[in-house]
């Protein structure tokens, strides 16, 4: 178990928050854990391999927004026309929706959505409330629960992680439980700010405090990996692609 004590042994910030995430964006969560492992935080902030994204290729990093969903003992009362339904339905979303409310009055430009539901695995993001949130610069969603409307996700390319697909909602069956507090998510405790970042070999969390020095790792790892694999790639006469030059040097 990490101590705190590592966590917490932060160098002095040079970079923009800004500026860290466009460079966070050039390497690889390999590069990352790499830097994370040369640093000591072996395995810190490994979210667990059930995490999943919605296609291959999506991969972003964003400052955690987080939200917590605690289960909740409603019983479901069925309806007797469409309208109850909708009646009822609606109120019960405003409460676990609290946090889409609360979202609508921040700025979520590069934050990665970061959801602890308790356990339940319904179906909490979809092709609806994804689609705003891409609309309003959201980076991306990591949630431990369920992403429903898959195929319609990936029609609009929302950038979605989550440890279940499902098509079960989570009205009657969760409630609001607070925004932008420490949450559990697939195996990891996750802060708001955290740098929150995500390729097709999974999500890593990165306290923000140590994310500089993460990153000059990184940088180097990828610098020498890339050298290494255009060696190859001109051994076997292959044509360049663009992971190669990732950072554009
Ligand atoms: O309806 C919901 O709350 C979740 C969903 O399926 C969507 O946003 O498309
Ligand atoms: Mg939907």
């Amino acid at each position: 178990m990490i101590s705190r004590r590592i966590l917490n042994m932060a160098a002095a910030q040079k970079l923009t928050d800004q500026e860290l995430i466009e460079k966070i964006r050039k390497v690889r969560l390999a590069d990352l854990s790499d830097g994370m492992d040369a640093l000591g935080l072996v395995n810190v902030g490994s979210m667990s391999t059930d995490m999943r994204p919605l296609r291959p290729g999506i991969a972003f990093a964003g400052f955690a927004y987080t939200v917590k969903l605690i289960k909740s003992q409603e019983p479901v009362i069925p309806s007797s026309s469409v309208e109850e339904y909708f009646k009822k339905n609606g109120e019960w979303c405003r409460e676990v929706y609290t946090f889409d409310r609360i979202m609508k009055n921040d700025d979520i430009t590069d934050k990665v959505l970061v959801i602890d539901m308790d356990g339940y695995p319904g179906g909490v993001l979809g092709s609806d409330n994804m689609l705003a949130y891409k609309f309003r610069g959201m980076a991306g969603a990591v949630v431990d629960g369920g992403c429903r409307d898959s195929f319609e996700c990936n029609l609009e390319e929302v950038n979605v992680f989550s440890t279940r697909r499902t098509f079960h909602h989570v009205s009657f069956r969760l409630a609001h439980g607070g925004v932008n507090i420490p949450v559990q998510c697939a195996g990891v405790t996750v802060h708001p700010g955290d740098v929150i970042c995500a390729d097709d070999d999974g999500v890593l969390v990165i306290p923000r405090n140590r994310a500089e020095e993460v990153l000059e790792f990184a940088i180097a790892i990828l610098q020498a990996d890339q050298k290494a694999r255009t060696a190859k790639y001109e051994a076997l006469g292959m044509q360049p692609d663009y992971t190669l030059n990732r950072l554009g040097e």
